[in-house]
């Protein structure tokens, strides 16, 4: 029978789909809508995302995984299922093996439950990958030989910090401070200096466009649009990069404090390792500008964004198919029998 590989990045801000030999096929946000009346769902992904904030009273727009736990588990299923139709139904493959790489915070019921989605969906097998392992893998370090690699996956929900080691996460944290944390970090911001309230969407904007997280690195302004909260009326102000600064301070502060435990928690031999080569920067948050030199700066250690950083872990987990394939063959012929066992 017909079968292919296909890997997927369950994330909380984002899912994508890899498709051996096609590459990314899938990408888009993590989020449905949902008619509470009918409990009908209205979009999935890109068309759901853009009635965030703007749905009438009976439909509501969910981000089903938030601060990387599926925190509406029936609509993670329901999205899963979704995506992976789209996927499976418009190829000509059959059953598909899928590698998954979920939220690390999830726990053995709801991974449990994301494999019975997806088989549900079609699979043929269903695995499942931690996200360290999957964002290194896809940033091309060699996780399997002998010697430290460092990463850290910054995403929507949870920034994930791990130091690996021929196949293995040595040393590791998670937290839940990463893109969203830090748009809710501009909200507050905005709210206790301009008394103005805005959007989500109009953060996540401010992010990406305007802030600059390198001491006296941005000087660009920007017009926002919000609420203000004394008068209930749209106002316009203009806010400044080095504001945006101020207002990242915390959350970055703590993905920094987090790398640095992780780093005083290695191995010496490991940390060697990983003076030499560098820490390795993934996930959207990578992306936050001047955060690779400012952590550069405070650790002491070389910082590199891998290459194309939202989609390592979707890559990471298309090639860790191929690559367990091929470490069953080589051990197979030579007779070796593994005595590591993943996590999963
Ligand atoms: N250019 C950019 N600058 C700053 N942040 C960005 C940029 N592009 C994307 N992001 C942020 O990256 C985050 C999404 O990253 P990503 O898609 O890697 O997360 P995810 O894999 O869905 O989440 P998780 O790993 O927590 O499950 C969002 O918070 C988004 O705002």
């Amino acid at each position: 029978m017909l079968s292919k590989d296909i890997g997927v990045d369950l994330g909380t801000a984002n899912v994508l789909v890899h498709v051996k030999g096609q590459g990314v096929v899938l990408n888009e946000p993590s989020v449905v809508a949902i008619d509470q009346v009918t409990k009908q769902v209205v979009a999935v992904g890109e068309e759901a995302r853009q009635m965030l904030g703007r749905t009438p009273g009976n439909i509501v727009a969910i981000r089903p995984l938030r601060e990387g736990v599926i925190a509406d588990f029936d609509v993670t299923e329901i999205m899963l299922r979704h995506f992976l139709r789209k996927t499976i139904g418009k190829s000509s493959m059959l059953r598909p093996r899928l590698m998954i790489c979920v939220p690390a915070g999830i726990t053995s019921v709801e991974q449990k439950a994301v494999r019975e989605a997806a088989e549900a969906s079609g699979a043929k097998q269903v695995d499942l990958i931690e996200e360290p392992k999957a964002a290194a893998i896809g940033a091309g370090l060699n996780i399997f030989e002998p010697s430290g690699s460092m990463v850290v996956d910054i995403g929507g929900g949870t920034t994930d910090v791990a130091v690996l080691s021929l196949g293995d996460v040595v040393t590791s944290t998670s937290l839940r401070v990463a893109g969203d944390k830090l748009d809710e970090a501009i909200i507050k911001f905005i709210r206790r200096e301009f008394n103005l309230m805005i959007g989500e969407r109009t953060a996540e904007e401010l992010k990406k466009e305007l802030a600059h997280v390198y001491p006296g690195s941005g000087n660009e302004s920007r017009e926002v649009r919000g609420r203000d909260m004394m008068t209930g009326l749209p106002k316009t102000i203009e806010v400044h990069a080095e504001q945006m600064e101020q207002a990242l301070a915390e959350p970055v502060s703590a993905i920094i404090a987090a790398t640095k435990s992780v780093l005083e928690r290695t191995p010496p031999e490991l940390a060697a390792d990983i003076f030499d080569k560098g820490i390795v920067l993934t996930g959207g948050g990578a992306l936050v500008n001047g955060l690779d030199k400012l952590m550069k700066k405070e650790l002491e250690v070389p910082v590199h964004i891998a290459e194309d950083p939202m989609q390592c872990v979707v890559l990471g987990t298309g090639k860790y198919l191929e690559m367990r394939d091929n470490l069953r063959v080589n051990k197979a012929v030579s007779g070796g029998k593994s005595r590591r066992r993943s996590r999963w």
